[in-house]
């Protein structure tokens, strides 16, 4: 399809964004398919690459990356041509297993909800967060730990939490072949020796180590780098120095792409709401009164009603009741 063509096509979203946008859909490095509208797929995307994931940076095309912890959330991703990137989080600990911290996730655990993650994947490219203590103790347990994930796992490449400090953990699995996201800035696994959930990058020492600790990952060999909990200008500058793709958690507007956690998206997480998150759907509202509906109906007796039921022929059902008596 010609691009004129495409710049014509009564797309939504080419009227919020009409240059990236229109990229998305152009037979471009980035993979995408050309939809009748972006909102209802004609045709499925094709799986998406670590190149086209650079090629989005550099047409400006935003990357969209979305967590996802079982089979209906992966599908869930999938089924949409504009997520690029699902995520298995560690945030897996406290929104889906009801730990406290991270910190607590095993890499069993992680890898029995990869598992289920990779059955409900298609198109978007797969990562999953390394569980704390499974690439700190030696170089040796972190590639064992990181080729189980893969192997056992599913998934197409790691996120590491942490700066120049794991530069050559970084730098090991790459050489390894084996895809590397890094991520800066709020560091979750290391809540407490940071005393806290704390923006970070806010004074001159601290937005100067994470501009080095970006540098430090690409230069390692990382293909992207999430930046979490920093201030926007920051984020921004990160952004422009580095040539991997930037993905924005609480990072302002000018990253290569956001992320956001399944459940603070979707407005089912109770829990603390940061000032990052926006909720862009009120599920808990619909999944509570769902349950009140339903308890209420088994209360009153009003479910299941008749065409909710299975029946029996009359005559068959005398003649059962007179054999059992
Ligand atoms: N539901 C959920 N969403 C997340 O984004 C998330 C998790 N869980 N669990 C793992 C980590 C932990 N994360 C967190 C947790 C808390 C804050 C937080 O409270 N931030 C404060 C900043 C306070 C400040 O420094 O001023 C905020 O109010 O935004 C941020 C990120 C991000 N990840
Ligand atoms: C919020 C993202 C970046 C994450 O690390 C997680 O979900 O664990
Ligand atoms: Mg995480």
């Amino acid at each position: 399809m010609p691009l004129r063509s495409l710049a014509k096509a009564p797309f939504r979203l080419s009227r919020i964004q009409p240059a990236r946008m229109m990229s998305v859909y152009g037979p471009s490095e980035s993979g995408h398919s050309s939809p009748a509208s972006p909102t209802q797929p004609t045709r499925p995307r094709k799986k998406v690459t670590i190149e086209a994931l650079r090629a989005m940076k550099e047409e400006k095309t935003p990357i969209t990356m979305l967590t996802a912890y079982d089979y209906p959330s992966a599908l869930a991703c999938s089924s949409n041509p504009l997520v690029d990137i699902t995520l298995i989080g560690d945030s897996l600990a406290q929104v889906c297993l009801g730990y406290k911290s991270t910190t607590e996730l095993s890499l069993s655990e992680m890898i029995h909800h990869t598992r289920a993650v990779a059955r409900g994947t298609t198109h978007p490219f797969l990562v999953a967060d390394m569980p704390f203590g499974s690439y700190q103790i030696s170089g040796e347990d972190t590639a064992r730990n990181a080729v189980k994930l893969i192997q056992e796992g599913r998934v197409e490449a790691l996120k590491l939490e942490g700066g120049s400090e794991i530069r050559d953990t970084v730098r090991k699995l790459t050489g390894m072949g084996i895809p590397v996201m890094a991520h800066v800035g709020l560091l979750p696994q290391r809540h407490v020796s940071m005393s806290g959930y704390k923006v970070q990058g806010k004074d001159v020492n601290s937005a100067r180590r994470i501009i080095s600790d970006a540098l430090a990952l690409e230069e390692a060999g990382a293909f992207s780098v999430v930046l979490e909990a920093i201030p926007k200008e920051l984020a921004a500058y990160v952004t422009k120095r580095l040539q991997i793709p930037t993905i924005g958690i609480g990072a302002g507007p000018h990253t290569d792409g956001q992320v956001l956690v399944w459940d603070d998206m979707m407005g089912t997480w109770a829990g603390h709401k940061a000032k990052f998150v926006r909720r862009f759907g009120d599920l808990k509202a619909e999944r509570d009164s769902a349950i009140q509906k339903y308890a209420e109906a088994v209360k009153l007796r009003t479910f299941p009603d008749h065409s909710e039921s299975y029946t029996i022929d009359k005559m068959t059902w005398e003649e059962i009741s007179r054999t059992v008596e």
